[in-house]
């Protein structure tokens, strides 16, 4: 669904990323890894479409990346759900307004999809602080609000940067639960962390592939889980 043929990508004329090639076909789940500032972030904006590379080509389902309108890439990119590092969130907006906003900002009526933002609350556990300002939120809720957000226009494809980066280990394993529950309704994921925990938690629920971003580049050797 998404694929990147031999990307370089730098910030300032330096290159950050060379030579990373990368497919994220249906299904797959895959955690992206490496030290901090090794340009995971990097990665994942590049998948979609956030940043153009500088050598290279990116193909989303199936269309060069390349040959994309702006008016095409926002359309590609509903199919793409992102949890951001820092959730994102507008702060004087309730919970439910949130992750109501992909859809008004998609030309979609909020109103007409109470039952989906309701259902995605249910399943993230969130019922109950729908109308709670994101700074109200602990960080686990705030990283399950994050990911109703990725979901509301169902994604094919769901990335996530740290996505428990500020919580406990607990709610480490129920986002991941999440995460894998969506695998295995066919979504591709990937996930950027630091988390070794986490990616050894994931061996006995998913079959995973595990980047390792060095040096700027993709190692991916015997990186099954
Ligand atoms: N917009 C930008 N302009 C210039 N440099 C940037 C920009 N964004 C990121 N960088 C630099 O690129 C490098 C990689 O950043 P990136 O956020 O992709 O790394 P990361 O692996 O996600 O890091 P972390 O694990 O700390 O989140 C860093 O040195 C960062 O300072």
């Amino acid at each position: 669904m998404i694929e990147l043929n031999d990307i370089t990508y730098g910030y300032d004329g330096t290159a950050l990323l060379s030579g990373i090639s990368l497919s994220l076909s249906p299904g797959s789940f895959h955690f992206l890894t490496g030290p901090s500032g090794a340009g995971k972030t990097t990665l994942l904006r590049l998948c979609y479409l956030d940043l153009t590379p500088s050598r290279g080509s990116i193909t989303v389902f199936g269309v060069p990346a390349a040959r994309l309108g702006r008016n095409d890439v926002a359309k590609l990119r509903r199919r793409v759900g992102v949890v951001h590092q820092d959730c994102g969130f507008l702060d004087h907006m309730s919970v439910r307004e949130n992750i109501a906003m992909p859809l008004a900002t998609s030309g979609l009526d909020p109103a007409q999809h109470a039952a989906e933002i309701d259902e995605l609350l249910a399943w993230v556990g969130l019922t109950d602080r729908a109308e709670a300002r994101p700074a109200e939120l602990s960080g686990g809720e705030r990283q399950r609000a994050a990911l109703a957000r990725a979901l509301i226009l169902s994604p094919d494809v769901v990335l996530a940067d740290e996505p428990t980066g500020n919580v406990d280990w607990e709610m480490s394993l129920r986002l991941l639960t999440l995460l894998v529950e969506l695998n295995r309704m066919g979504k591709a994921v990937l996930i950027a962390t630091h988390d070794m925990n986490l990616i050894r938690a994931a061996k006995s629920q998913v079959q995973a592939r595990v980047l390792r971003l060095r040096r700027g580049q993709l190692d991916m050797a015997g990186a099954d889980l």
